[in-house]
């Protein structure tokens, strides 16, 4: 399964959101989108998911338009958890987990055996079984999120979009979830505020600044001080971890970055 944006234009009331953006995740690869606070990572991935349509451009979902396939064929292939949580006052986790059985069922059909197991073992996965017999509206955010995931994972798309999976979740858990989700071997793009995180679990990062595309390839090859400057605004120094051999950053407060600087000159 593969996700691709290929020149995506985007505004809102005549503000152009983004502009151009082409990303391309081949299969069982697991994407990061990075940028600062209203880059426009969630517009492109609602223009992916299809909530919102590009002005211009293509998203393609296995190489077919995705705008040309059914709600429920789509359903069936992609999973979206986005940053908002649904209003859904009361239905119970087990019963929200179970939604995501539908695009399986034919109308009225009722869950089987199946998929009894499936929820059961998504419940489990995200470490919310304990939580089935309660109300969504009474859980925190964590747990909250960790609800939507389970609904995500219960889908069994071949293809998931991650819109800050790990916001409202503890290091615990936001560790598990992206351990989870690596393990899974899906298709997987996720918008991540977190660059520790992006560098440790991405196979490839695209950097978003004010709608554009500025940035493309490996942790290592994007996550770089310049691009951290540039884009971020942000004095970084960037070692690679002796453990993980991934890039490691660690932000430095001004009166430290002008000892860098001397440091580094
Ligand atoms: N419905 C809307 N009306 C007006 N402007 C909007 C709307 N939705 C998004 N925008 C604007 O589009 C830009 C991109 O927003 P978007 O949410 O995609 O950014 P983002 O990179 O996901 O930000 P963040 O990191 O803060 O979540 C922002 O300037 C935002 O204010």
């Amino acid at each position: 399964m593969t996700l691709e944006a290929k020149e995506v234009s985007f505004s809102i009331h005549d503000q152009c959101i983004l502009e151009k953006v082409s990303i391309q995740i081949k299969a069982k690869q697991f994407v990061g989108l990075i940028g600062p606070n209203g880059s426009g990572k969630s517009t492109l991935l609602k223009n992916m998911y299809r909530l919102l349509k590009p002005e211009s451009g293509t998203v393609l979902l296995n190489e077919q338009d995705i705008f040309k396939q059914s709600s429920k064929v789509i359903a069936k292939k992609l999973a979206v958890v986005s940053q908002e949580t649904p209003v859904l006052f009361d239905f119970l986790v087990k019963d929200l987990v179970s939604m995501g059985r539908t695009p399986h069922k034919k109308l009225f059909e009722l869950d089987n055996k199946e998929d009894f197991n499936i929820v059961k073992e998504a419940l489990s996965q995200t470490g919310i079984a304990h939580l089935e017999t309660r109300s969504f509206s009474s859980l925190s955010g964590g747990e909250k999120k960790r609800v939507m995931v389970a609904r995500a994972l219960a889908q069994q798309a071949q293809i998931l979009i991650l819109d800050e999976p790990t916001n409202h979740l503890d290091i615990q858990h936001q560790l598990q979830l992206m351990d989870l989700i690596q393990t899974l071997h899906l298709t997987v793009v996720a918008a991540l505020h977190d660059l520790n995180m992006a560098a440790m679990y991405c196979d490839y990062i695209y950097v978003l600044q004010q709608g554009r595309i500025v940035q493309y390839g490996t942790p290592e090859e994007v996550l770089t001080p310049k691009l951290l400057r540039d884009v971020f605004g942000v004095c970084a120094d960037i070692q690679t971890h002796p453990l993980t051999g991934k890039p490691y950053l660690t932000y430095l407060s001004a009166s430290h970055s002008n000892n860098f600087r001397t440091i580094s000159t």
